[in-house]
């Protein structure tokens, strides 16, 4: 089914799904989350544009999105003719580009979803600020970078915020939603009724590293890579132990695989840096070897596990 077309105009098709004043959605990065984020948004009617660098990044990501709408119209609907009208329908609504810039000239929110990397974020969002209406709020999906941070290279930091949505993104419920000093309280309301409206419960985060959830699963995954590395465990029992022991539905190694290991590497790199006294932020080495040999997890074939491609 080739459903995805390539942006040339954004056309104006939202469900009444949609409550709140956010219609228009950039989604900039087709990684894991970006797609996610994309998916979700095209399915609960807003119109989306999803960008990437380039099109073989678009087009991988277009595939993962085919695989999993089939899943959610599936859960929803069955197998009843329902199930294709809806995977029709939510991608009518999703285009996409390989150019940021342009793509956020209609924009009511553009959620960034890039690499984990400060300046690079940093050079994105500066681009964007110049380009995009001055209505446009701009929100981060980071995991550990501080909010304010970011932001610090727009002119717009009252309609900037953090939106961290969870992997994977069809699935997972939660969305914190993040708020710096500068925040006004209408992109505040914004963000969260949008949350809502992508059927998400919010939870309010204040800007501090890892927010909520990261700052407790992060060094909870890490605290595994010790065990494994000290050698007291392997990597297998550690999984089983905290799925039947703790009921996690993921050990903490199938995780990190399946959050990707580069990322987990960026996040504890950047809070060593900034809190060097703070040993449960200590990089692993093991957690190295595996990102430098390009062992990334699920989506590479490889991380702490083997995984058929
Ligand atoms: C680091 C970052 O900043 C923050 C993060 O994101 S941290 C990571 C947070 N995420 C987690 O903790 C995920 C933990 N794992 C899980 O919850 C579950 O293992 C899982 C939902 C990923 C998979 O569930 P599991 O029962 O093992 O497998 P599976 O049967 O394939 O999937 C369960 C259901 O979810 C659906 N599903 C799973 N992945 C999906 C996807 N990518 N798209 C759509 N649907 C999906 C399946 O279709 C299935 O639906 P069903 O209930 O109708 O059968
Ligand atoms: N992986 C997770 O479980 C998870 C969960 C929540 C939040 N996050 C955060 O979300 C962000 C993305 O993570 P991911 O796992 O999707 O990463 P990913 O590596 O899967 O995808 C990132 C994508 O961004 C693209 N990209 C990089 N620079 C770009 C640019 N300037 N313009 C357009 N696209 C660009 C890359 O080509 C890549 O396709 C990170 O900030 C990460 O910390 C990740």
């Amino acid at each position: 089914m080739a459903f995805f077309t390539t942006l040339t105009s954004r056309t104006f098709s939202h469900s009444a799904m949609m409550s709140n004043s956010i219609k228009n959605v950039t989604v900039i990065g087709s990684g894991l989350m970006g797609a996610g984020i994309a998916q979700v948004a095209a399915q609960t009617g807003h119109s989306v544009i999803m960008v990437d660098i380039d099109d073989a990044l678009v087009s991988k990501a277009q595939k993962r999105i085919q695989d999993s709408i089939q899943r959610v119209a599936k859960k929803k609907f069955g197998e009843n003719e329902e199930a294709s009208k809806f995977i029709s329908e939510s991608l009518s609504h999703l285009t996409t580009s390989t150019d940021a810039v342009t793509s956020v000239g209609s924009a009511d929110l553009v959620v960034e979803a890039i690499v984990e990397n400060l300046d690079i974020k940093k050079k994105l969002f500066m681009q964007l600020d110049k380009a995009a209406p001055s209505h446009t709020i701009f929100a981060s999906n980071t995991s550990s970078l501080s909010i304010a941070k970011i932001a610090d290279a727009t002119d717009r930091k009252d309609r900037f915020g953090g939106l961290h949505f969870f992997n994977p993104v069809p699935v997972m419920k939660l969305l914190e939603v993040v708020r710096i000093a500068e925040t006004s309280q209408d992109t505040y309301d914004a963000m969260c009724g949008w949350g809502k409206a992508m059927g998400k419960v919010t939870v309010e985060c204040k800007d501090t590293p890892g927010f909520i959830v990261n700052r407790l699963l992060v060094p909870y995954m890490f605290e595994a890579v010790r065990i494994l590395e000290r050698g007291d465990a392997s990597a297998r029992d550690i999984d089983t132990a905290m799925k039947l022991g703790a009921g996690y539905p993921m050990g903490p190694f199938e995780l990190m695989d399946y959050v990707g290991l580069d990322t987990g590497k960026f996040i504890v790199d950047g809070w060593h840096k900034e809190f060097p006294d703070e040993s449960i932020f200590n990089p692993s080495p093991l957690l190295n070897k595996l990102v430098e040999e390009g062992k990334l997890g699920v989506k590479t074939g490889e991380g702490f596990y083997k995984y058929k491609k």
